[in-house]
């Protein structure tokens, strides 16, 4: 998969070399361009931002070095990326779409800064790219570059190969609609704090039984509303392994 960030603060993807994406980086799994907005602009202060039509309070930022950016990055391939621009604005975030973002091989985001992008930006680009705008959740943050962080962490995780044991990727929360079961390690004893019998026999069925037992339990109790429709709204003591 191929992965383009176009943002004023490239320092702020610096986080893109570590860890799993950093080694599937250096592996080739994901092949990872951060441009600078500014490489874009021709004035000695290279601005990249100005006041609003119409009036109202921040600045906005400019189409030009947008548009420039957008079509230096497109004209490298000949395939059409997803252009992904984060904003409170845009289709919420999930595992679902998380997935579907990640059968995709080309990958594009605009980081907006101030108040935004100037809308004709998103008009331009639409005869280059499949434009989406994303957003992680209701609340507001000073720019894309934290949300691209994070929707790109929960796409690339999902491309073969990058997480060494594929397996682990099932029965995390909301992958396959529940929340993940509790999870131990050693010591048995630690604080006064014990690890549950069960997880101790041996007894794959019954271990199997009571995870699965703990995902609807954990579930009714956080996220009633991921529960199916057959268990929504029981009481949580009748929410028994189906
Ligand atoms: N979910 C979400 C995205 C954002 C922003 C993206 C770009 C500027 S603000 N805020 N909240």
């Amino acid at each position: 998969m191929r992965v383009d960030v176009i943002s004023i603060f490239p320092e702020y993807l610096a986080p893109l070399d570590l860890s799993l994406i950093g080694k599937a980086r250096r592996s080739g799994l994901l092949d990872l361009h951060v441009h600078d907005l500014r490489t874009f602009t021709h004035d000695r202060h290279r601005t990249v931002d100005d006041t609003p039509y119409g009036g109202g309070a921040g600045m906005v930022m400019k189409p030009e070095p947008w548009g420039e950016a957008l079509d230096h990055v497109a004209d490298q391939e000949d395939s059409r990326p997803i252009l992904i621009v984060p904003g409170p604005g845009g289709a919420r975030l999930d595992q679902s779409l998380a997935r579907q973002l990640a059968a995709a091989d080309w990958l594009v985001f605009a980081c907006g800064r101030y108040e935004g992008i100037d809308e004709r930006v998103y008009d331009y680009a639409q005869s280059t790219y499949d434009v989406r705008v994303i957003s992680l959740g209701d609340y507001v943050l000073n720019g894309g570059e934290v949300a691209a962080l994070a929707i790109i962490e929960a796409v690339a995780r999902l491309v073969p190969g990058v997480i060494g044991n594929a397996a682990s990727l099932f029965e995390e929360s909301h992958e396959d609609g529940l929340l993940e079961y509790p999870i131990y390690t050693k010591p048995e004893q630690w604080q006064g704090f014990s690890v549950p019998d069960v997880l101790l026999s041996g007894d794959h069925g019954r271990i199997a039984q009571w995870r699965h037992q703990q995902r609807l339990d954990r579930t009714a109790a956080r996220r009633p509303d991921l529960l199916p429709p057959e268990l929504a709204g029981a009481p949580e003591d009748l929410v028994v392994g189906v």
